[in-house]
């Protein structure tokens, strides 16, 4: 038996970064960007309006009022995109929009709302003061600026950014592909009819769901039956397109646990029961160098066991720290009791009120009665030292991803 922590630091200890990519900036969402990128010039590039209306020079509508606004003669018009050099002198105005660039020897921005929105002259009915509605160059992004740091995962803010300083392509860390295979004579696809003995295939759905949620390209393959030389080909045959292969089912004890026969010794893979509950019967290893994943095949040991170990691996493999699914400290609403030497993470519903998490966990807690983990929203998490913990206790919480 080994303890979670030593089942982890050997899976993490086996993983390696994947090697950067350059993708086009749409190929690159949800991938971990593994270059700096950084303004090559300042954001706004020039000073700019941010109204529609006239650029003016503000001493010149210094008086202006309601009762007694100043007209001015409005010499042209400035559109957003507009490339030609413009300017005004004193006692002049131009037309100007939002994005267009501001007009030499202009310093203040009269949105068209202050004015009658007059074509060759202009009636203002309200002063402002320099630097009124302009936005200067530079003052979003310096020249130079990182703007997305190596390490951040790209989602649509960080997108758009890398466009906004002209970029169409960056190198990144590509999210890890990974194929789902569940193993079992008795599974039937969702959809077809069940035969006496039968159940719907669940594992490889909820996985490869884990998979895109924990940052991977998820591909769930076809489910393999307990046959130990089909179960080597799939394995083979996937090799090719996967960084990583999670597999259910076929490790405990039976007499037809064929993914422990048929991996026992091949490439790195080690299986191991592990002090945890549920989850126990793990097997890890590189095969041909590609990390092989083989979870247990009840339900809820297999999601656990992705969460617990899959979800870090995939991480380290973007160069990311391997974190857990982030924590919170809870007050346990109701006693709980925990099997002695094991981790034991429990089904659990986390509510927020008055300023403090409480958690319940669930009824139900078998590790064939995915309906509990259907309907939970967290993990609590036991220490291996513990073996009842009261009501009004803390308790540490994952929170699941939803
Ligand atoms: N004598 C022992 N028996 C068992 C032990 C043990 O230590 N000694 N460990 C138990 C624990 S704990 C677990 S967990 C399971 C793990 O079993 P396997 O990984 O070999 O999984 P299977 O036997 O193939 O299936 C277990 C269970 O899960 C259902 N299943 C499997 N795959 C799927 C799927 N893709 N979708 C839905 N349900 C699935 C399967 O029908 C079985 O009911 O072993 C215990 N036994
Ligand atoms: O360890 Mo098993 O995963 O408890 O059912």
């Amino acid at each position: 038996m080994r303890t979670v922590d030593e089942h982890l630091a050997d899976i993490l200890g086996s993983v390696a970064v994947l090697p950067p990519l350059d993708l086009a900036l749409l190929e690159a969402q949800g991938a971990v960007l593994a270059e700096p990128v950084s303004a090559p010039v300042p954001l706004p590039p020039f000073d700019n309006s941010a109204m529609d209306g006239y650029a003016v020079v503000a001493a010149d509508i210094a008086a202006a009022t309601e009762t007694d606004p100043v007209a001015l003669p409005v010499v042209g018009d400035i559109a957003a995109g507009d490339t030609g050099v413009s300017a005004i002198r004193p006692g002049l105005t131009a037309r100007i929009m939002t994005g267009a660039p501001l007009p030499a020897g202009a310093d203040a921005v009269i949105p068209v709302e202050w004015t009658d929105g007059g074509n060759a002259t202009v009636l203002i009915s309200r002063a402002a003061p320099p630097g009124h509605y302009i936005r200067r160059a530079g003052e979003d992004v310096s020249a130079g600026q990182v703007v997305v740091a190596a390490g951040t995962r790209l989602a649509a803010p960080q997108l758009g950014m890398i466009a906004a300083v002209g970029r169409s392509r960056v190198t990144v860390r590509p999210r890890p592909r990974v194929v789902v295979v569940a193993t079992g004579d008795e599974l039937r696809e969702p959809g077809d009819p069940l035969a006496p003995g039968q159940i719907w295939e669940s594992n490889a759905y909820m996985l490869t769901a884990a998979v895109v949620e924990a940052g991977g390209v998820g591909y769930r393959q076809a489910t393999v039956e307990d046959e130990p030389g089909r179960v080597l080909e799939m394995l083979e045959d996937q090799l090719a397109r996967a960084d990583a292969i999670v597999t259910t089912g076929g490790v405990s004890m039976g007499t037809r646990d064929v993914v422990k026969e048929v991996l026992s010794g091949t490439g790195t893979v080690g299986f191991h029961k592990v002090r945890m509950r549920p989850g126990k019967p793990q097997g890890f290893g590189l095969l041909q160098g590609t990390p092989v994943f083989t979870l247990p095949g009840n339900p809820v040991s297999a999601y656990v066991s992705f969460q617990v170990f899959v979800r870090p691996a995939l991480r380290a493999m973007q160069g990311l720290e391997p974190e857990p699914l982030p924590k919170v400290s809870a007050v346990l609403a109701e006693d709980v009791k925990s099997p002695p030497g094991l981790r034991h993470y429990l089904r659990a519903e986390l509510s927020f009120s008055n300023g403090s998490h409480t958690v319940t966990a669930a009824e139900s807690q078998g590790s064939h009665q995915l309906g509990s983990l259907a309907s939970a929203n967290a993990l609590i998490e036991l220490p291996e030292d513990v073996e009842a913990v009261p009501a009004g206790s803390h308790v540490e919480v994952m929170r699941l991803p939803s």
